[in-house]
């Protein structure tokens, strides 16, 4: 296995004086190319802090970050805009999908407005990835018209349109029922076995903790396990 990606000695403080808050107390953390990994800890521990971290959003107040051996704190907005749409998907609890434009083209537009233009090959692997979400006979409906979902499956599609080597996902099933909870995971899985990206998945459910294979737990700004 080789290494995707490494934080050592992470700290994130926000605010100052009265207000700050230390999230981040010296985290360190390897993900390894092609793992599939739940990130838990409870609320306010700093998982959606560290996800916005390791997403290249954010930069820790210390620390050094790798990823793909490029070093992630030294890069200018720039670097880090161009790197993080060529490697890394995201996938959070409120999808952000625009509710007027159908499944597809949510899917496709990120791709196409940074290419200036819409390829033949994007479209054919939007349509495949909306056809293994289960959302084949949804392709061409507005995205206001599914269900919540319906709609997580195209946020996981749009997500792995460029095909990341890294998914961050904040509670991607946060506000689904079981069944459908279910159905989202099985597809991270199925792509994670069959393109070998990397999937990192903040969860308080026990249930899609257990059916990720490693489990990363934080607890005061740290991993503890
Ligand atoms: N922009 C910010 N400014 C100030 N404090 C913040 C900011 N973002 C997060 N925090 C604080 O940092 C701490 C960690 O927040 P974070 O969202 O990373 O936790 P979490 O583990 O993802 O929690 P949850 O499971 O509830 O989503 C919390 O105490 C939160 O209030």
């Amino acid at each position: 296995m080789s290494t995707l990606l490494e934080v050592r000695d992470l700290f994130k403080t926000y605010g100052t004086g009265e207000a700050e808050t230390r999230v981040l107390r010296g985290l360190s953390l390897r993900l390894e190319a092609g793992e599939m990994a739940a990130l838990l800890g409870p609320s306010g521990a700093g998982k959606s802090t560290l996800l916005t971290i390791l997403g290249t959003l954010m930069k820790p107040t210390s620390g050094s970050y790798e990823m793909l051996d490029q070093d992630m704190i030294s890069a200018d907005d720039r670097a880090l805009t161009d790197f993080r749409n060529a490697h890394i998907g995201f996938v959070f609890q409120f999808h952000n999908l625009l509710p007027d434009f159908t499944a597809l083209e949510n899917v496709i537009f990120p791709t196409a407005v940074r290419e200036g233009r819409e390829t033949p090959t994007a479209r054919t692997r939007g349509r495949d990835l909306l056809e293994r979400m289960g959302l084949a006979d949804r392709i061409d409906f507005p995205t206001a018209n599914l269900s919540g979902g319906q709609k997580q499956r195209v946020a996981v599609a749009r997500a792995l349109m460029n095909r990341p080597e890294l998914v961050l996902a904040d509670e991607p099933t946060g506000n689904l029922d079981r069944a459908s909870a279910k159905q989202v995971m099985d597809l991270i899985g199925e792509i994670n076995r069959e393109e070998g990206t990397t999937f990192l998945i903040s969860t308080h459910d026990e249930k899609i903790a257990a059916s990720c294979r490693r489990q990363i737990e934080v607890a005061d700004g740290v991993v503890t396990g």
